[in-house]
Parts: C-alpha cells; structure tokens; sequence
C-alpha cells in the first residue's frame, strides 16, 4: 500500500531526531534494517491542474513498497517482503538536494530559476562523476579565488564584454522562457549578441556582473543603480527612493553578487555546514518575493562561473524543503511570515543568520506596515540579539568578526501608515506621503542600521511617478463606468492593460462582463489560489497572449509585479490612497519605456482625484514662491467621442444582463446549497419557495437588490440565449460611426484603406484617436 504524509511545519526537529534513533536501533542484515522517515525516497504527489484552493496539499508526498513498524513511540518503515532495501530509500548521493533548487513550485520542475537550472545540469552531468566534479570545483574555486585578487587590478583592463559572443546566452534564454513561471515568459527570444557596457565603467564591478549585464542588454545603470551601487560596494547603508519601473532590485542586487564573488573563495574552504547566507531579502508578497528571486537568479545565470544559490522561503510551498534550501543558500529570500516560521523552529538558524551580511528590506513602507510588520520586528529582533545571546554563544561571538551587517532600504513610496506609527513623535506632513526627513526618522528608529546616519539616496525627489508614464483622467456617469471602460478600451486596441479596482467581487463581475464582450481578460485577487493567480499572470504576460489582453486586478497586483508591454493601466475605481495610484501606474512605464494611467472618475469623484494628484504631484505644481499646492490637476482630460459611447451602449446593456443573470444564478446556488445543508444539520426540510417568501416580508435597505438578483437569476435558458445571440450579432459588426452610403459614394473616406482594414478595426469611419 503507499503511503503519503503531509508535511507538518512545525515539528521538523522532532522528525530528524526520531529519524537518528531510528537508524541507531536497527541491526538487522542490510534489507531487513528499517529507516526513518527522512530516508525514505519520497515522490511528490501531483496536484491536479485545476484544483481551486490547493494551497494546504502543496508538497504531499508519498511512496508506495513500504511496512510500518510501530516501536514504543517510533515510527519506522521497512521495504515490503521481496523488495530490496534501497528501492525505498533516498539515494546516498551528497548532492540528492537537486530537487530542492527547484525554487519557484513544489511541484513543476518546469518552474525552476535559471540558478537552479544551472546548478541542476552542473549536477546532473556530473553524477556519475562525482570526484572528478569535485577535482573540477576545486580548480574552479582556486580560479576564482586568482580571479577575486586580480579583480581590482585588472578591472580597468579586462576586455569588456561588449566584443565577446557570450557563449551560451541564446540557451539561458530558452531556459528562461520555459522556466519563467509568469512574467519572465514574456523574455523575447533574443539573439546572441551582448551590448556594450562601458557606460557601467564607473561602478568598477567585476567580469562576471559585465557579462551579465551585457547578456541581458542592460547597456547603461539606471539613476539609482548609479547612485546606489558605489554607495553599498562602500560599506554603507542606504535608503534608496527611486520612481516605479526604475531598477531598485539590481541597485541592491548586483552589490550583493559582487560581494558573494569577493568572497566565494573564502568561503569555498569553508564546510558546506558551516557555511552562512550573505542576505536575507524581506518582501511584503509572495509574487514579489518570487519576482526577486528570479531577478537575481538571471543576473547569476548570466555570470560566468558564478553559482549563488537562493533559497526562497514563502507561504504556500514545503517547509521542509525550504528549510532544506536554507542550509545550502548564499541569498534568501522571503516574506516575513514564513522566514520567521523558519527561523523560529530550526536549530542554529538565526545564529546562522546573524552572519548575513546585507538585510534588505524592499517596498519598505508596506513591509514595516501592514500585516508583517510584527514577523518583521521578531525578525529584526533576532538578527539583532548577537549582543545579548546566551552565554555560549557570547564566547563563541568573542573569537568571531564584529557584525558587518549593511542595511539596505529600498521603495518608491513611503505612505501614511508610516505617519500613523510616528503619531505624536513626528510633524504631521497633511498628506499620504512621509518627507524624506519623516521616512529617515522613522526607519532609523525601527531598524538597526550599522551606522549613525544611512546614505539616503533619493534620485528623482521631484516625481514618484516613471518619466515615460502619461497620467488622464476620463470623466463619466457613476452608473456608467463599465460603458467607459469598455470605450476606452476600445479606443486601445492591441494595448496590454491593467484594470484596477477596489474590490474582489467587482473584479469577478468586470472579469465576466469584458469575457461576454469576447474580450482577451484574465481576473487576478487575493481570494484566488496562488497557482490560479500565477496562472492569470502567466497567461496575460505570455508572449504568445492576444496583444491586447486585459487583466482586471485588486491592488494585490499593485506593487512591484514586473511584466513587460503593459502599455496601459487604468483605475477603474480611483485608488484609496495616494501610494496605490502611484504603485498601479507604476507596471506600465518601466524601464524607460512610455506608458499610459488613466482614471475613470464619477463626478462626484473628482474632488477626491484632485486632492490625490496634488499630494502626488505636489512638488511638480508648486510654484517657486508658493507653499500651496496647486489646484490645477496635473492629468489631462479625455474626450471620449459621444457617438462612441452612444453605439456601445446596445451591446454594453446585453452583456451586463447575461453577466448579472450569471453571477446571480451563481450566488443563489451558492445561498441555496448552504441553505440545504444547514437544513439537513438541523434535521428540517427546506423549501426554497417558503423561504424566499419570508424573505421577500422583509422591508429596507436591500431589498431592491435581492429582488433583482431574484429576476437576474430567474432568467431562463432560452432567453440567455436570445440575449447571447443578439450580443452575438452586434458584436460580430464594426461599430458605425458615422460612415453612410452618401459618403461612400461621395468619396468622403478611404475606401482602399477601410477595405485594407486600417486604423482602429473596431470602429467604422473616422475616429479622432484619445489625445495621448
Ligand atoms: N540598467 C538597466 N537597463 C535596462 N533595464 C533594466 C536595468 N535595470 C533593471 N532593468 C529592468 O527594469 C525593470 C524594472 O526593474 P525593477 O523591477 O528592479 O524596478 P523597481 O524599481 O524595483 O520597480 P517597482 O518600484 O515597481 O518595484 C526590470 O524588468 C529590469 O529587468
């Protein structure tokens, strides 16, 4: 019989010492002796492509050919009569951690980072070899320790990059592409050609990162790279604040790869056990979390000879294998929860920890306040208790270097929780943002920087906003912001769009209403499970998607999701503060690209977008001589054409009744199957009729609603049909603006380019196009 366990997070330790026992207990001859439960050659349990909530059965293992045995309270397993020993049991190799690099899913090896694919085929090819692989590490290692002495030396003189064929940056790409779990798909295959990289001379980095950054066509430092990459290759913390899209991670990345090749040789000699991380990276989400990961796994793919290996620890993935990860790492990565879940229960590991030498901490302001900021200060807490650790660990402090720790800081924004936790200790600023000097005094208290006063480095003070980006607003009636949304949409073909709104349920119902229109969308919330979210980022982000998918998301797709070609964002319902505006327009206009951010705004809204693009533009409209901000709103006005709207409207009034029959329909059976069950638990028929009945004697608030999802969800069959084919038929019609037969004949358009299909094939006629 196989049998499967579940993976228990919190008693590792207990697991590993009945395992010892276990092994020491037995004497029988070879096939009989009996194994612990981290000997046996566990299989991981596939899950099912469209399981909805998975979450909890991630990392289920199983293995079939086995006996229990029971002794006192150990547990120990056997292989069946007739099978030998080792077809049970793990194989003995040292390097049997292969699996564990596979990073980014427990269960799809397709999912793997190019570092764990590098490490991978390293290990794989040289299996059956395993001494001469470890002959050929060490000569790599004495190379590389030759190389790291010569470096600064030769550094000036190296032949840069930009003459070399990079030998196999044609198949890191392909791997990236498959590996790539969402938005690293959306890689173009590229040639193999590098870029040249001498604009990056001045950071004086080392071979490895050159060819790096000329493999992945960076060809010149962002401001904050420039800024920030000298300023931490020099010992210093730094708070680094730099617009969305601007390439924080490498900022922070490349001076931590630098550090890891510095010292790969030193390390090199040390045992594989004693060996520590050199950071520890804390991200507020586990898509970002993700994203870092893969960030820093390109750079290190694309290194020459260069082998870092992360361990990502996140929510939702083993434990066990994580922890796994952790004794082998160079960089982790994580959000707070889970690496404190780690660090907590292991033995040895925030001793371990303690040695890092940078903690970075990345969208600052939303990592010290929202729902982490506890796990984070428990984090901090023991990263920080070197001074006070027990009396042990004093003596063995005594004989080790002083912490070296370089805290390094890094977001966009710093927004109004932060305010709210320095109330009373702090000038209130009136608005969502902190001042730099606000955001300094804040982070100096809650953080343990190495020195007295952090380099704040803040290379764009006058814009939060990326330069490329072009922020409208489009003015409509409250009840017709879906009929808006779709003209804009309309109006960009072939854009790839973000839709923002503030609530799960109107990203279901949006989601729906767009897919009736046969639109190319793809919701994303926090409600969904995260295969299926990753599942709709891959698909919009994927090379091969309709260039014009939509994807309509809560602000869980706000902050730092890095998919390349989203041309447009838009707000459908305005944002609650002024940091999520900037944050949302923030995934388009990246990397010095251009952009568009468009607010769809009621009347009654306005007021309140007026005094949000002030906050966020304050420093742009204020006058030389004038505090106030000005009143003036720094987004331009939209001009959707009235024909337009007035032709969509027919279509747009089918598809919501078919959507809100749908969702209707969907919700009654919802209400309907709990209503039964919780009749049968009380033992009494239910009656759906008698029970709507008493509903219906209710009066108040309400009421008009239920009677219309009654009316939505009673809708009939055949008239969703008559809808469905109506719909059908105005959709499969360009929408006529203005083209008659009079004109035709007059020769007032085209003709030749109406049939050639130019211009905006949803439309027919002459259409001014949005004035950005
Ligand atoms: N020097 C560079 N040249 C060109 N592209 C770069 C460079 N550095 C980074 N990039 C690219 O720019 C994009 C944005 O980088 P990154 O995600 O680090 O931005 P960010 O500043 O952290 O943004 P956010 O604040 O939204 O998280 C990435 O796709 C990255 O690969």
């Amino acid at each position: 019989m196989g049998q499967k366990r579940g993976r228990d997070p919190k008693a590792p330790a207990a697991q590993a010492n009945k395992r010892k026992k276990a092994v020491k207990a037995d004497t029988g001859s070879d096939d009989e002796r009996s194994v612990g439960v981290e000997d046996l050659n566990w299989k991981e349990v596939a899950m099912p492509d469209r399981m909805e909530d998975a979450e909890g059965f991630f990392g289920l293992e199983e293995i079939e050919g086995v006996d229990i045995i029971k002794s006192g309270g150990d547990v120990q397993f056997k292989a069946k009569t007739g099978k030998p020993r080792k077809s049970i049991i793990k194989p003995p190799s040292e390097d049997d951690d292969g699996e564990e690099w596979g990073g980014f899913s427990d269960e799809d090896s397709s999912e793997k980072t190019p570092v764990a694919d590098k490490a991978d085929a390293e290990k794989t090819s040289a299996a059956p070899e395993v001494n001469k692989a470890t002959e050929d590490k060490k000569s790599k290692k004495e190379i590389a320790k030759e190389k790291a002495k010569e470096k600064k030396k030769a550094k000036k003189d190296e032949t840069k990059p930009k003459d070399q064929k990079p030998k196999d940056s044609k198949s890191t790409q392909d791997r990236n592409i498959k590996s790539g779990i969402s938005f690293a798909a959306l890689e173009e295959a590229e040639d193999d050609d590098g870029v040249d990289v001498s604009a990056w001379d001045a950071l004086n980095l080392s071979s490895e990162i050159y060819t790096a950054l000329s493999k992945m066509k960076f060809s010149q430092p962002s401001a904050i790279q420039k800024a920030a990459i000298p300023a931490v290759l020099d010992g210093h913390d730094v708070v680094g604040k730099a617009s969305t899209g601007s390439g924080k991670t490498l900022a922070f990345g490349i001076p931590i790869i630098e550090h890891y090749l510095d010292q790969r040789g030193k390390q090199g000699e040390k045992e594989e056990k004693t060996k520590a991380p050199i950071a520890l990276l804390l991200s507020p989400t586990r898509e970002l979390a993700h994203q870092l990961a893969r960030h820093l796994g390109e750079l290190i793919a694309n290194s020459p000879d260069t082998n870092a290996r992360i361990a990502l620890l996140t929510g939702g993935l083993s434990i066990q294998k994580q922890q796994r990860q952790l004794a082998h790492a160079d960089i982790v990565i994580g959000t707070p929860g889970r690496v404190w879940e780690i660090l907590s229960t292991g033995t040895g590991l925030i001793r371990k920890m303690q040695k890092i030498r940078f903690l970075v901490v990345d969208e600052a302001d939303r990592l010290l306040s929202q729902g982490n900021f506890k796990e984070v200060e428990d984090i901090l807490g023991a990263l920080d208790k070197e001074q006070a650790g027990d009396i042990d660990e004093m003596e063995e402090k005594k004989e080790e270097e002083p912490s070296q720790r370089q805290t390094l800081v890094f977001s966009a924004t710093f927004h109004k929780d932060l305010q709210q936790k320095l109330a009373g200790k702090s000038r209130w600023s009136g608005g969502d943002m902190l001042d730099n000097k606000e955001s300094m005094e804040y982070l100096l208290k809650k953080l343990n920087f190495r020195e007295e006063k952090p380099k704040f480095i803040d290379v764009n003070p006058e814009s939060q906003m990326a330069s490329g980006l072009k922020e409208g607003i489009v003015e409509c009636p409250a009840m017709e912001k879906d009929l808006y949304l779709y003209s804009v949409l309309l109006y960009y073909p072939k854009h790839r769009t973000i839709v923002f709104t503030n609530s799960i349920s109107a990203v279901r119902r949006i989601t729906q209403l767009l897919q009736v229109l046969q639109l190319p969308v793809f919701g994303l919330h926090s409600n969904m499970a995260q295969k299926a979210r990753l599942r709709s980022v891959e698909r919009f982000s994927s090379p091969t998607a309709d260039p014009s998918s939509i994807l309509v998301a809560t602000d869980v797709a706000a902050r730092g999701l890095d998919i390349k070609g989203i041309n447009c964002v838009i707000h459908y319902h305005v944002p609650r503060a002024a940091d999520a505006y900037v944050h949302r327009s923030g995934r388009t206009a990246r990397a010095g690209e251009s952009g568009k951010s468009i607010l769809i705004c009621a009347p009654e809204e306005v007021v309140g977008v007026a005094r949000l693009a002030a906050k966020i533009h304050a420093k742009r409209t204020k006058g030389e001589d004038d505090d106030a901000p000005s009143k003036k709103i720094p987004l331009e006005s939209l001009d959707i054409d009235r024909r337009v709207v007035a032709r969509l409207r027919p279509r747009m009034t089918l598809a919501k009744r078919i959507t809100d029959s749908t969702i209707a329909k969907e919700k009654v059976n919802t209400e309907d199957n709990w209503l039964r069950a919780a009749a049968d638990d009380l033992g009494v028929e239910y009656d759906s009729d008698e029970f709507d009945q008493s509903k219906g004697k209710g009066r108040g608030r309400g009421g008009g609603r239920e009677r219309r999802d009654k009316e939505a969800s009673e809708m009939t069959k055949s008239e969703m049909a008559g809808l469905r084919a109506e719909l059908k038929q105005q959709l499969s019609q360009r929408i006529n603006i203005g083209v008659s037969e009079k004109y035709l004949t007059a020769g007032r358009i085209d003709i030749d380019a109406l049939l050639r299909g130019e211009g905006n094939k949803s439309f027919l006629g002459h259409l001014d196009p949005l004035t950005f």
